[in-house]
């Protein structure tokens, strides 16, 4: 069985199971069982709205939206969650708009229509007036919620938990500012520090391997064999893999970043297991994003050579790899290429001929 039957097997049931309504019908039934109530929903929504707008455009149609926010923000009189105000969950956004068919709601969209929020059921023609608080819409697109909210590009944080019709699409086409929800991320991280044997194992293998070429350049008619190794990374990144489940990491394989992550790394301004951490931020927090170096960067330091040509003192920094640096340099490592290097005494005093090549994986 090829990958892209697999693939096509799971989008296939994925699409069905949604479709179908058979999942909606069963999560329905059992709020409790597929849905985690946190009080701490209504209070951000709360604060966020005292110093901005906030909208809701979901996929869903208005029965199921309208089942699992009430359910969420305690519609029940009887809920412990019920929100100490007694607000109904629509009143938390400035505008909500339903069936956005979202990745089109960023491109030309649909026709917005309002939702009786009654029966659930669309008012007849195009909605063209001015924005209602509290009303309901169908369809539309990213412009149409712009103009009636007053806001465009950055000016807008949108929260999504889905890498290409949320994340991407919002960022490529409107410019927005996003932020990823990876609920996967919580597990992702203990196995990051629960397994870093792992992860050094690797790194080690990856330094052994830039070794066994050390003192070799162009002229060099030896052919290492690099097969054992070569199993030994397979062996490893297997290991790792398995860590996450049946299918690996949502992040990496081995030392290489899935797709996922590289078009997190690019369209996500930020990303976390749940929005619900934005509760401990001020909503003027800067966020920064850590430096990320290119590869030349992270194999070359930026140690001056006193009198040494720049070109030969970059062979000479690849040539002074240490096993011991490699706890250090991981993350550099991870990020960017193979080579770990460090500044050592030796660059100095003996500048090599040869500048590096950088390997990108
Ligand atoms: O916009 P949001 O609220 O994230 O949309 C959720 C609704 O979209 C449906 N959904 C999710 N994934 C799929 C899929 O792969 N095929 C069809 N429909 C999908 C489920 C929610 O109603």
């Amino acid at each position: 069985m090829s990958f892209k039957s697999m693939f096509q097997d799971v989008r296939d049931t994925m699409d069905y199971v949604h479709e179908s309504g058979c999942l909606k019908e069963k999560t329905l039934k059992n709020l409790d069982k597929y849905l985690l109530k946190d009080d701490r929903i209504p209070l951000l929504l709360s604060r966020m709205r005292e110093v901005g707008k906030i909208f809701l455009a979901t996929n869903s149609d208005y029965k199921y939206t309208d089942a699992i926010m009430s359910y969420l923000f305690g519609h029940d009189k009887e809920d412990k969650y019920k929100d100490p105000t007694g607000k109904r969950w629509r009143s938390y956004f400035d505008l909500i708009v339903v069936d956005t068919r979202k990745p089109l709601f960023f491109a030309e969209g649909t026709v917005l229509r309002q939702v009786n929020t009654d029966n659930g059921k669309l008012k007849i023609g195009t909605y063209t007036g001015p924005h209602q608080h509290c009303a309901v819409y169908s369809g539309g697109s990213s412009d149409i919620v712009g103009d009636l909210l007053g806001v465009k590009g950055k000016e807008i944080l949108y929260v999504g938990d889905h890498i290409f019709g949320d994340i991407l699409k919002s960022k490529k086409r409107q410019g927005w500012r996003t932020f990823l929800v990876v609920p996967e991320l919580a597990k992702e991280l203990s196995i990051w520090t629960e397994k870093s044997e792992l992860f050094n194992e690797l790194k080690s293998l990856d330094i052994f391997l830039a070794e066994l070429y050390q003192d070799m350049d162009s002229s060099s008619s030896e052919h290492p064999n690099i097969s054992k190794i070569q199993k030994q990374i397979q062996r490893v990144t297997h290991e790792m893999d398995m860590c996450y489940g049946k299918t690996g990491s949502l992040f990496r394989s081995g030392s290489r970043q899935t797709l996922f992550s590289s078009q997190l790394m690019r369209y996500a301004d930020l990303y976390a297991a749940t929005f619900l951490n934005l509760l401990y931020y001020p909503f003027s927090y800067l966020f920064r994003a850590l430096p990320v170096l290119m590869p030349h960067e992270s194999t070359v330091d930026h140690v001056s050579v006193d009198g040494a040509d720049t070109s030969n003192a970059l062979g000479q920094q690849l040539k002074n790899i240490k096993r011991e640096y490699v706890q250090e340099d991981w993350v550099k490592l991870v990020n960017t290429a193979r080579l770990s290097l460090e500044d050592s005494p030796a660059i100095r005093k003996e500048p090599e001929k040869k500048p590096p090549v950088v390997m990108l994986y």
